[in-house]
């Protein structure tokens, strides 16, 4: 039976998935990296008592993984290996069997995602050591959004930087397919080929615009810290506040970065934490204020797109804070009743897939629904198109 295994570096995250044909057969993640790092099965299995210890951080974790994959599943007689590697610059906008060449590419989008990209890299180098002979396959989150017009992908910079690279990329492309391929079933297919706005709520946050299925526009840009306000990091900024940072306040380049990408956002707003459930549940008055904030910047974010939009058939939520947290998308929801969107309050509480009250009676506003997103899927689907289309030996 042929299987593949797919892994998706996020950035507080090890997930990862083994598919046979189109079952997957386990799933499991690593949390808590940097911390005490866990093993957790979605059988319920937890492996805390060290599976690996704490100071080892991402690359520690990802030896420990595939270690325990190795004795558990056996990675050698796998028909592949499929990574998210959130950039694909402007070269790679399908998955892609991984060589040297490619990898060298890769390597040199690294400055683009620190918190994602090295991270996905170092355990394809580390699988390459282990079983030189298994295929293995990149997935890009930047992939789904290359359809986008020009002009969404331009920065009002100098022509020429546009030339070079420095574009608008977006990111969380793998769940933004995963949502547009159960739209339909989900919102019925005239509102899935119509305007959606999908807002992928996680560690790590963005929006996208859908137009009959394809991306026409996004929240994150150049790297995965621009737009919507995050877990750690800052979303959109005046970037007047970098130059004061570095030339005001003498910090370095480091620790600018730091800042942006690790201290801000929830965490840095609140000063308590990055996770929602821990600001839900405070009575902080900072915890108050940040979580407003994110609820502000979300509406902001929707307002933009549906603008550039025209207009909007469907609502989504994913994303853990997106299919979780029902405060969130109700307090959102109850702002943007202009829109027409009429809230399903008992169906958002028991996180339904509608959550309009539209569904029940008079088709009447835009659908609003929340989809649990599902990258690993995505990405076992794209490696298996890969490796037939590449021609590898497969189905092994
Ligand atoms: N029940 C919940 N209520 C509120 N927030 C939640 C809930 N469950 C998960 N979250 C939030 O989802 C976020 C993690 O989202 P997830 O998509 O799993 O992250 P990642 O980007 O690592 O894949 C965290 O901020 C977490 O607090
Ligand atoms: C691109 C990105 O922000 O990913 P994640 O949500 O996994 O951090
Ligand atoms: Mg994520």
């Amino acid at each position: 039976m042929s299987r593949v295994l797919v892994l998706n570096a996020g950035s507080a995250t090890l997930k990862f998935g083994l598919y046979e044909q189109d079952a997957c057969r386990l799933r499991g993640l690593v949390d808590r990296i940097g911390d005490a790092p866990a093993l957790r099965l979605h059988s319920g299995e937890v492996d805390t008592a060290g599976f690996a210890p704490a100071e080892v951080g991402h690359a520690g974790v990802a030896e420990a993984l595939l270690d325990w994959l190795d004795d558990c599943i056996g990675l050698d007689d796998l028909a592949g290996v499929g990574h998210r590697v959130v950039h694909g610059g402007t070269e790679l906008a399908e998955p892609v069997r991984l060589d040297a060449d490619r990898l060298t590419y890769l390597t040199g989008l690294e400055p683009l995602a620190p918190l994602h990209q090295p991270h996905a890299l170092a355990i394809v180098r580390d699988l390459l050591a282990r079983h030189p002979e298994l295929p293995q396959v990149a997935c890009f989150d930047t992939a789904f959004h290359r359809t986008q017009p020009r002009l969404r992908q331009l920065f009002a910079l100098p022509r020429r930087l546009a030339d070079e690279g420095v574009l608008r990329y977006g990111f969380h492309g793998l769940s933004y397919a995963h949502v547009a391929r159960r739209l339909a079933e989900v919102v019925g297919p005239a509102s899935a080929q119509g305007r959606v706005v999908v807002a992928h709520l996680g560690q790590g946050c963005s929006l996208c615009a859908l137009e009959a299925g394809r991306s026409v526009a996004t929240s994150m840009g150049f790297t995965a810290l621009d737009g919507m306000m995050m877990g750690s990091r800052c979303g959109r900024l005046d970037p007047g506040v970098v130059l004061y940072l570095l030339r005001e306040r003498g910090m370095s380049v480091d620790e600018v970065e730091r800042l942006l990408y690790h201290d801000s956002g929830l965490l840095g707003v609140s000063g308590l934490s990055a996770d929602m459930r821990d600001l839900l549940g405070s009575h902080d008055a900072h915890a108050a204020e940040a979580v407003a904030l994110f609820i502000d910047r979300l509406i902001g974010e929707i307002g933009t797109l549906v603008a550039l939009l025209g207009g909007l058939d469907a609502l989504v939520f994913t994303g853990g804070i997106g299919e979780h947290a029902a405060e969130i998308r109700q307090r959102t929801l109850h702002r943007l009743g202009w829109l027409g969107i009429t809230l399903d309050a008992p169906a958002n509480a028991r996180h339904d897939l509608r959550i309009d009250r539209g569904h029940s009676s008079v088709p009447r506003g835009p659908a609003v629904a929340v989809i649990p997103t599902d990258e690993e899927g995505e990405m076992a689907l794209g490696t298996r198109a890969c490796l037939a289309r590449e021609g590898a030996s497969f189905p092994r």
